[in-house]
């Protein structure tokens, strides 16, 4: 049966940004500057800020790297810029931005490099009239956020002292993920960082949090009325996340032996989309209220048991056209590797608006297309009306869905049931559809813009709390536990370019349903 859409116009007058701040002026200082999210996402992030006006005037970024770049560094993040953001090599604000931008080489397990980072800071205070204000970004592999941190505290760099006046300027810290590897050494991290850094310095980065759709669920949910009297287990009869990725692990195999699918993409970008799902309305928008919220949910998650779990790991397929390696043969990967690339859980939340709703989340790598997207499927009306009689094919009377397209394609659609025109009472499955570019237009944001300005500006809303991150490994840490203690033996269990292992389709078929075809 035909799927017709119906377009949503946007209210063009009404669309138009509002409550745009401007931090104080500060310095960004970036740990792990020659790697591969500095290059591809920081520094773009950094420079569509300015293009957009959205930096201070007075302002520096700092990278710090191992590699002796001084000269090459400014150069070379000027070329990615231009390569990544679709920016001109001749746009007037490209050269103001590489200005600012330096290199600071040390190894980060090294004192005495911190004390020249130190002095040189100070230096470029009176340069760039960055008034001591530091933002440590620490990009950089997990095992060495606890060095970083701790000689940022030996130096003195993370509690700068108040002038004479009583004024101190102020220090935060946005810390990359993975935030730990399980629930142990998840709470030992938060330990060194709270030794160092109080909570309200400390911005734990999840970059989803950073999208404009991610935010929209809580837009969508608290800022219309009528979505929120049915959003919950009355009137909701299942609810599907899924992660997909048609990309491989692009070269990251000795970082990606030591995660796969749940701790790299499950327990923080899935877990952090669940949450925004299913919370209750927060007091205020505010950090505490939403981040409250948030914990919550996880908390009320009943534990999961390894039987409603699948995990897989790709073999060798077909994506896009192309013929790909299995995982097993992807550089510095073990040729009997057991680290999953495809993850499915179900799951349950025990609170008054969830129980007995289940929540079925799926994420992988060389799926056949990268999509992100949350569906709520509705409970049939009581009584199917049009069932039978006139109706000449029951079957295409299909629940209401809402899908939150999160990427690509950035959207909302409804579906519901509309009568064929004709003289009988068929019904065909259409779709009103919200797109955010036809809407707004085509946007550059990749998620470390917002959330690179929210921390200059102190506001750690749309960041990673301490009870949150732990209450996220506490779900996650048993069912890897589970894993760790039971081998796989049918690994590959499926082919690139196929929509995961079997067994992650009997997970919802044993339940008389189905995970959506994307
Ligand atoms: N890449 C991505 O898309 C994403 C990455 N992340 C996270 O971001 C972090 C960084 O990832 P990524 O950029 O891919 O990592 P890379 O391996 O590409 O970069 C690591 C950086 O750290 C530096 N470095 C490593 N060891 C030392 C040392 N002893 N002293 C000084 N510098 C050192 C390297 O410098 P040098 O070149 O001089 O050795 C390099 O600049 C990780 O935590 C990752 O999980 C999160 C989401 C996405
Ligand atoms: O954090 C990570 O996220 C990316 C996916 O991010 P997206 O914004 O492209 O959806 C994933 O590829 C990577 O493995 C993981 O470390």
């Amino acid at each position: 049966m035909a799927t017709t859409q119906v377009q949503v116009s946007p209210d063009k007058e009404a669309a138009g940004r509002s409550n745009e701040r401007t931090p104080d002026p500060c310095i960004v200082v970036i740990f792990g500057a020659s790697g591969d999210l500095t290059k591809r996402k920081l520094l773009p992030a950094l420079y569509h800020l300015q293009q957009a006006n959205l930096l201070p005037k007075d302002f520096a970024v700092v990278g710090v790297a191992r590699r002796p770049l001084e000269a090459s560094f400014a150069p070379d993040m000027k070329e990615g810029i231009i390569a990544g953001g679709g920016v001109e090599d001749n746009d007037p604000k490209l050269a103001p931005f590489v200005d600012r931008v330096q290199y600071h080489a040390m190894n980060f397990d090294d004192a005495a490099g911190y004390d020249a980072l130190k002095k040189k800071l100070a230096e470029l205070d009176g340069k760039f009239n960055t008034k001591g204000n530091r933002l440590f970004y620490l990009a950089t592999a997990p095992e060495y956020f606890s060095d970083i941190i701790t000689y940022l505290g030996q130096n003195g760099m993370a509690q700068p002292k108040a002038d004479k006046d009583g004024h101190a300027p102020w220090v935060r810290t946005i810390i990359e993920k993975p935030f730990g590897h399980d629930l142990e050494s998840a709470r030992a991290l938060n330990d060194e960082v709270n030794k160092v850094f109080n909570e309200d310095q400390i911005f734990r980065i999840d970059h989803y949090l950073g999208k404009e759709t991610v935010q929209n669920i809580l837009v969508f949910r608290f800022a219309n009325g009528i979505f929120e009297n049915v959003w919950n287990r009355n009137y909701i009869d299942h609810v599907e996340i899924t992660a997909a990725e048609s990309i491989g692990i692009e070269g990251r195999g000795p970082f990606y032996e030591q995660a796969g699918a749940l701790r790299d993409v499950v327990q923080n970008h899935v877990m952090e989309l669940l949450s925004f799902v299913a919370m209750e309305p927060p007091v205020s928008f505010q950090a505490d209220a939403v981040r409250a919220e948030k914990v919550k949910v996880w908390k009320a998650i009943s534990p999961i048991h390894p039987a409603d779990t699948v995990r897989g790991q790709y073999g060798p397929g077909i994506v896009d056209g192309k013929t790909v390696p299995g995982y097993r043969q992807e550089d510095r990967v073990h040729p009997r590797s057991q680290t999953e690339t495809y993850a499915a859980i179900r799951l349950e939340i025990e609170n008054w608006r969830w129980a007995g709703v289940p929540f079925y989340i799926r994420a992988g790598k060389r799926l056949p297309k990268r999509v992100t997207e949350i569906t709520i499927q509705f409970k049939q009306p009581p009584m199917l009306l049009f069932k039978g009689g006139e109706c000449h094919d029951s079957s295409a009377i299909k629940p209401n869905l809402i899908s939150m397209r999160i990427q690509p394609d950035e959207g909302i659609s409804l579906r519901f049931g509309a009568k064929l025109p004709g003289p009988s009472m068929d019904i065909s499955p259409v779709h009103m559809n919200f797109s955010y570019a036809d809407a707004f237009g085509k946007s550059s944001a990749n998620g470390y813009e917002r959330l690179l300005l929210d921390a200059m500006l102190g506001d750690g809303t749309l960041f990673a709390h301490r009870d949150g991150v732990e209450a996220t490994w506490a779900l996650m840490t048993p069912i890897l536990k589970a894993w760790a203690e039971t081998p796989v033996k049918d690994f590959p269990n499926y082919a690139a370019g196929t929509w995961g292992p079997s067994a992650a389709d009997a997970l919802l078929e044993s339940e008389g349903r189905k995970w959506r075809k994307l």
